[in-house]
């Protein structure tokens, strides 16, 4: 039996997946790479008239890139620093991140300034309402534009398999939508208690508090939730939580 513990990794198959797959291999794992979201651009941009204007994803900051979005005077915030890289990459200026990386963060930290504003959020299909909620609570103007829609990947599952045959040591969820997936390509597949089980015997990562909610509503055990909602903390605490394979 191989020393290396198996760790799968949901993110969209892009650059992030890449880079994911390389850190995981540097802290010693050996990755089980199982995309379980694909972005669909919807061509659209944030609508011109706001204040401010919010980005959720390094997907949406390059999607209006691509379709051409021109800022004006609008507080540019993103809702941690890898969206807020994404945003400078494209070359747009970044005026807002919060101290923690979750709508409920970026809540915090405006609502003391969008009492009368308008405010533009720009994301997913699959955004929660906290954002929308607490932003509206706070008195302001919101409007949301649905830059993409995220699906799953119609071959996704091979981790749900090897989960279900007691083969996965570890388990790196980045979003709630992927814990979902997960569960779905499993059920899909006739093997989704199965695939809890194990997933119960493994070590569970998820990026951040939204994320552990949703697991912890599907019934997934959650073992890590870094400090930080960055891959990278997520990667690293996940791995280093794996009990000892020779022991
Ligand atoms: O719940 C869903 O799955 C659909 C809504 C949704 C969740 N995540 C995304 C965008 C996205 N981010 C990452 C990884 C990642 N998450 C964060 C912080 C963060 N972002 C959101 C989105 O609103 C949340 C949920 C919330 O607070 O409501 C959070 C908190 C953590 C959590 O538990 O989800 C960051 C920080 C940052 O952007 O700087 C990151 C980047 C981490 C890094 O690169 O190190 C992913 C997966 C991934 O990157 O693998 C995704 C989904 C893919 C995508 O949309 O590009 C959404 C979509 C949305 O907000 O519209």
């Amino acid at each position: 039996m191989s020393d290396t513990p198996t760790v799968a990794v949901f993110r969209p198959d892009d650059d992030r997946l890449e880079r994911a797959v390389e850190l995981l291999e540097r802290l010693g794992a050996e990755p089980v790479p199982d995309p379980m979201l694909a972005v669909e651009a919807t061509g659209t941009t944030p609508r011109t008239d706001a204040d401010y204007v919010v980005f959720t994803s390094k997907t949406g900051a390059e999607l209006v890139a691509e379709a051409g979005w021109e800022p004006g005077d609008e507080i540019v915030c993103a809702i941690g620093p890898a969206t807020a890289d994404a945003l400078r990459e494209e070359g747009y200026a970044v005026d807002l991140v919060p101290d923690e990386f979750t709508s409920s963060g970026l809540v915090d930290v405006l609502q003391s300034e969008v009492g009368g504003a308008r405010v533009e959020v720009a994301r997913s299909d699959h955004g929660s309402a906290v954002l929308l909620e607490g932003l509206e609570e706070a008195g302001a103007y919101v409007h949301e534009t649905i830059l993409y829609r995220l699906v799953r990947p119609a071959e996704s599952g091979r981790s749900a398999e090897l989960a279900a045959e007691g083969g996965l040591d570890a388990a790196c969820f980045t979003s709630s939508l992927t814990v979902e997936h997960f569960l779905e390509a499993a059920a899909q597949r006739g093997i989704r208690e199965d695939a809890l089980e194990g997933l119960a015997d493994a070590t569970v990562g998820v990026i951040g508090e939204p994320t552990a909610e949703t697991a912890a509503s599907r019934g997934v055990d959650v073992d890590v939730v870094p400090e930080e909602a960055t891959f990278d903390a997520l990667a690293h605490e996940t791995v280093a939580a794996i009990p000892s394979q020779s022991g």
